[in-house]
């Protein structure tokens, strides 16, 4: 998986004088699942769009197995794409459905039963061949629009939150399905979504993107546990990761009213960022509650315990600040004086004015 299938390089996408995507660099592997995650509005879609044809490159080449594209048409392209709303046609039945593209770009009657055939097997969908779009279930109308795109057998397919209509059971079986498809078919995935897990999961790497930049492209663990600054380490993770400012006088952090002794394994990197003004970034699951003061504990006031099921979340006033741990206990009291501590190997430490990770330690 080490050749390059699409390339971006520096491109940009105009809407009139609005820039929706800046100088965007991206490269997609043979065969990989590449996944475009970030919020809503932040140019996935139009990333995606650019690459299937449907929208036109403002500047910077746009490359499919070393050739550029930018000037080719859509239908040229020899890409699939799903959409969010599968749009499939509501008059014809679900055979013709998946068999119509294939017609119209003349494959054999032979080959496109055949096609039709192994693609209704390996989606579940046989018995519904002679139905019509309108009869059947959202997650049945999903798999025919995965159906159709999987039989055109192209070596790219490109997925626009084709999941986001399914409720949260159906998305986790849907997903498997989409990790069969790719283990028989081999395509290259770029798929959008903006559900983190969903990402996580299928994504070989995800591209980060934010206000039409990229804010980091890497695998899951790295984005997890490596994120490059503050924006990935707040959007991966749930609930989020805490950030606090702190200023850091000799080998000691400060907060306003706390101070900690810094672990001596961030003294070279802290020294090497210049500035003692750092953002620190703690996730919630990485953090240990107690009720009883201890060295090295900093204290906050509880404010409000959220329950999920097999663990608690506990919203505290930590200062000014509003912070959240996880905690396996739910013997947390509204009100109650708390005191947390967590390991330096696993925090991050940003610099306050560029808000990017000064490195990390573990
Ligand atoms: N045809 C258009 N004309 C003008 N602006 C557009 C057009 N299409 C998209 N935009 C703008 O471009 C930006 C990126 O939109 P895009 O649909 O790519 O975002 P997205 O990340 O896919 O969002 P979502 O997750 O909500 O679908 C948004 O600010 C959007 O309003």
């Amino acid at each position: 998986m080490s050749e390059t299938c699409i390339q971006l390089k520096s491109v940009s996408k105009m809407y009139g004088n609005t820039k929706v995507i800046s100088d965007l660099n991206l490269s997609v592997k043979k065969g990989e699942r590449l996944i475009l995650l970030g919020p809503s509005g932040c140019g996935k879609s139009t990333t995606l769009r650019m690459i299937a044809g449907l929208e036109t490159v403002s500047s910077g080449d746009l490359m499919i197995d070393g050739h550029r594209m930018n000037d080719v048409p859509a239908g040229k392209r020899h890409i699939s794409m799903v959409f969010q709303d599968y749009a499939l046609y509501p008059h014809m039945t679900i055979e013709k459905n998946i068999a119509y593209g294939l017609m119209v770009n003349k494959v054999n009657k032979e080959e496109v039963a055949r096609r039709v055939d192994q693609v209704l097997s390996i989606l579940n969908l046989k018995g519904l061949e002679r139905r019509y779009p309108r009869d059947l279930s959202g997650g049945q109308r999903q798999r025919v629009a995965l159906a159709r795109s999987i039989a055109k057998q192209s070596t790219i397919f490109l997925l626009d939150e084709p999941l986001s209509n399914l409720d949260a059971q159906m998305r986790v079986s849907a997903r498997n399905e989409l990790l069969k498809i790719h283990e028989t078919y081999h395509q290259t995935f770029v798929y959008v979504t903006h559900d983190q897990m969903e990402a996580m999961t299928l994504g070989h790497r995800i591209a980060l993107m934010r206000d039409g930049q990229l804010q980091m492209l890497a695998t899951p663990y790295q984005i997890y546990h490596r994120p490059a600054n503050v924006f990935v380490a707040k959007f991966i993770g749930t609930p989020a990761t805490n950030i606090v400012h702190i200023h850091l006088d000799g080998d000691h952090f400060h907060f306003q009213n706390h101070s900690l002794t810094a672990g001596k394994e961030w003294l070279p990197l802290i020294a090497a960022n210049g500035s003692n003004e750092f953002l620190l970034g703690i996730r919630p699951e990485h953090m240990q509650l107690s009720k009883i003061n201890k060295p090295g504990a900093l204290s906050g006031t509880v404010k409000r315990v959220e329950e999920y099921g097999s663990r608690t979340g506990v919203i505290f006033n930590f200062e000014e600040s509003e912070m959240i741990a996880i905690s396996d206990s739910r013997n947390w009291r509204n009100g109650e004086r708390i005191y947390f501590t967590f390991n330096q190997k696993a925090m991050y430490l940003f610099d306050k004015d560029t808000e990017k990770t000064i490195g990390f330690v573990d």
